[in-house]
């Protein structure tokens, strides 16, 4: 069975809507300009809005689950999860050709360098579609090394391609190669990663 991420639980869609909610309440954060007392009556009223979800919470995010096809679904995952708020969310499908990619959109909330985004950001990226495409090719781990080269800043608010592939596999490790480049190819960043499949990933089949 294909997971189908929120398809059929209303409570999951409502959670994925309000990320979203709170991604763009961050966005705004992030570029408002209004003044000093109105900043401290939203403070108030988003303070009121935690206190009403702390209600009843879990110390975990959304668990990963894995379908009986192998299908990955982790709705809290820091990079991919639509239910999490620090999540783009990135959405990483298979390549037609070689390897995944992935349509990237940074936001101003992005920022490092000034009017550039944060090279961490760059490299959680990397990190991400290089593991994915380690799993998609039937070795999925853990990140043991990740060498990035920042050979451009990377703007935000212009569509980006983030792109990996598997390049080799010895027992338990695994190699990926992977960019992210502006839509004509240009190559901003680039990485090269280890990953580790751990002893009792051995065999683990997931898409
Ligand atoms: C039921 C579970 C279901 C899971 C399903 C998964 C589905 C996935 C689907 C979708 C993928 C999404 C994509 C995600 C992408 C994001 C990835 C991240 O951000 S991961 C977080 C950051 N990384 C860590 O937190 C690792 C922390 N480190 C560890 O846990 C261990 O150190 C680990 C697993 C990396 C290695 O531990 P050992 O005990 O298995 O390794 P030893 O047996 O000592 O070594 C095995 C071989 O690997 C080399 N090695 C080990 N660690 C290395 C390292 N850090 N760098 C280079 N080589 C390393 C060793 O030298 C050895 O090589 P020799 O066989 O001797 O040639």
């Amino acid at each position: 069975m294909t997971i189908d991420v929120a398809a059929h639980d209303a409570r999951l869609e409502a959670l994925c809507a309000l990320a979203q909610e709170t991604r763009d309440f961050m966005d705004a954060v992030a570029l408002t300009e209004v003044g000093g007392s109105e900043i401290a009556a939203v403070a108030a009223e988003l303070a009121a809005l935690t206190a009403r979800l702390r209600l009843a919470a879990r110390e975990t995010p959304q668990p990963l689950e894995i379908g009986a096809d192998g299908t990955v679904r982790h709705l809290g995952n820091a990079v991919t999860g639509a239910a999490n708020p620090h999540a783009l969310p990135l959405v990483v499908e298979r390549d037609p050709e070689r390897g995944v990619r992935a349509d990237i959109a940074f936001r101003p909330l992005h920022e490092g360098p000034p009017s550039a985004v944060h090279g961490g950001i760059s490299a959680m990226i990397l990190d991400h579609v290089l593991g994915q495409a380690v799993a998609a090719a039937g070795v999925a781990g853990l990140t043991g090394t990740l060498t990035v080269r920042y050979r451009a800043t990377v703007p935000y608010g212009r569509p980006l391609v983030a792109t990996a592939e598997h390049t080799r596999s010895e027992g338990r490790k695994s190699w990926a190669d992977g960019r992210i480049a502006l839509p004509d190819g240009t190559v901003l960043v680039e990485a090269t990663g280890l990953f580790v499949t751990p002893a009792e990933w051995v065999g683990l089949k997931v898409t």
